[in-house]
């Protein structure tokens, strides 16, 4: 198949992990004889460095034209003060490519016991898959920064409630059929309509799933204590974000977690859960796996090849088995070689 791709590499270890995408993509087209155009643009700070916006209109247009788009990570430092914020670009381009749904899979493997501070025992068959509402909440409303006081709106329309819900229940009916929907209805306005809502879509729609509801605080003890009962865990914006970090020591790193961001219409945006992560930037220590299995997810739902995502997939895990990681997960590679590996396996 033909498919044209715009890679967005971003800032500190994106561009890093944006190369192993870019080369696993590169081969699974040579294995399976796909013509996948593959182009670069510039967001996040290293757009706002060349041109003065975080997501110029030049990569939005590349973007909207795309199959697919692939992101590695925005931010740093270096912009933490400045007028206008790489994440700006982040959320203007999910906004924009009408993004509300974003997938997040955390799904734990026997050879990363070790690398989870969570006891081993807790950790067999965990496979979670986190529904996060993208495009609303707190991160969208309006806000008011002054030097003494500052607030943020946070407002969802049952719109943009229903459609999110509809996703998650949709994925738990190909999966265990379970769906736990966190919020903190005992505090926030937004929770309760959130709550009204859930309860009214899936006596509606979805009758015969089973359905549970839980506290953002109590969530996120309940990660720790039994993920392994969790399956579909839908909430909103920001509640996602924070539980999905939590979820990716479960499996081993923030390294490892992927993310597919999904609209109704047009092209889906896949990257990794982590940021641009300054800390290890520029040494050749970043995990490739969670963008390799993010460009995984852009095979199957981006572009519809399920075989070739599997193949990338297995070549990752296989990896693991071997304990061909990197030093996050106690492995002794680098990005460069760790990608080297799994690319072993797709040729
Ligand atoms: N999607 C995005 O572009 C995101 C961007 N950010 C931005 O990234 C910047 C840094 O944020 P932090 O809070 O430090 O979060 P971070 O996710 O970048 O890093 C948190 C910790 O995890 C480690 N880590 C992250 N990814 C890793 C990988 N692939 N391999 C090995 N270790 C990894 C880092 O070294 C760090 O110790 C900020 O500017 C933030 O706004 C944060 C989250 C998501
Ligand atoms: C700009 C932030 C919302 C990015 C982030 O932390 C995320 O999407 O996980
Ligand atoms: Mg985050």
């Amino acid at each position: 198949m033909k498919a044209n791709i715009v890679l967005l590499p971003g800032d500190g270890i994106g561009p890093e992990v944006t190369q192993a995408a870019k080369a696993a993509l590169g081969a699974i087209a040579k294995r399976f004889g796909h013509e996948f155009a593959i182009s670069e643009a510039l967001m996040g700070g290293a757009a706002i460095d060349a041109t003065g916006e975080p997501l110029p209109a030049k990569t939005l247009a590349a973007c909207q034209e795309a199959d697919a788009v692939f992101l590695g990570a925005v931010g740093g430092p270096k912009w933490d003060k400045s007028e206008k914020r790489p994440e700006q670009g982040l959320l203007a381009i999910r906004k924009a490519l009408g993004l509300y749904a974003n997938l997040r899979p955390a799904v734990t493997h026997p050879a990363l016991y070790d690398a989870s501070p969570i006891k081993a025992d807790r950790l067999e068959g965990v496979d979670i898959m986190v529904v996060r509402e993208l495009t609303g909440g707190i991160y969208f409303g309006e806000k008011e920064e002054g030097t003494d006081a500052a607030w943020d709106r946070c407002a969802y329309s049952g719109e943009e409630v229903d459609r999110v819900l509809h996703q998650a229940a949709r994925l738990a009916k190909k999966r265990g059929g379970k769906v736990t929907m966190v919020d903190k209805a005992n505090v926030l306005a937004t929770s309760r309509l959130w709550r009204r809502r859930t309860e009214a879509l899936f006596a509606e729609h979805y009758p015969e799933l089973e359905l549970e509801f839980l506290l953002v605080d109590a969530a996120a003890m309940h990660l720790l204590s039994r993920p392994a009962s969790f399956d579909v865990l839908v909430t909103e914006n920001l509640f996602g974000d924070i539980l999905t970090d939590e979820a990716a020591m479960l499996v081993g790193s923030l390294g490892m977690l992927p993310s597919a961001s999904l609209g109704n219409s047009g092209p889906g945006l896949f990257e990794p859960c982590h940021g641009s992560a300054p800390d290890i930037a520029g040494q050749d220590k970043a995990n490739p796996f969670a963008a390799l299995l993010s460009s995984a997810m852009l095979l199957e739902l981006g572009l519809g090849l399920t075989e070739e995502a599997q193949i990338l997939k297995e070549a990752v895990y296989d990896c693991l088995t071997q304990g061909q990681c990197t030093g996050d997960l106690g492995g002794k590679l680098g990005t460069k070689a760790a990608t080297q590996a799994v690319l072993a396996r797709i040729i």
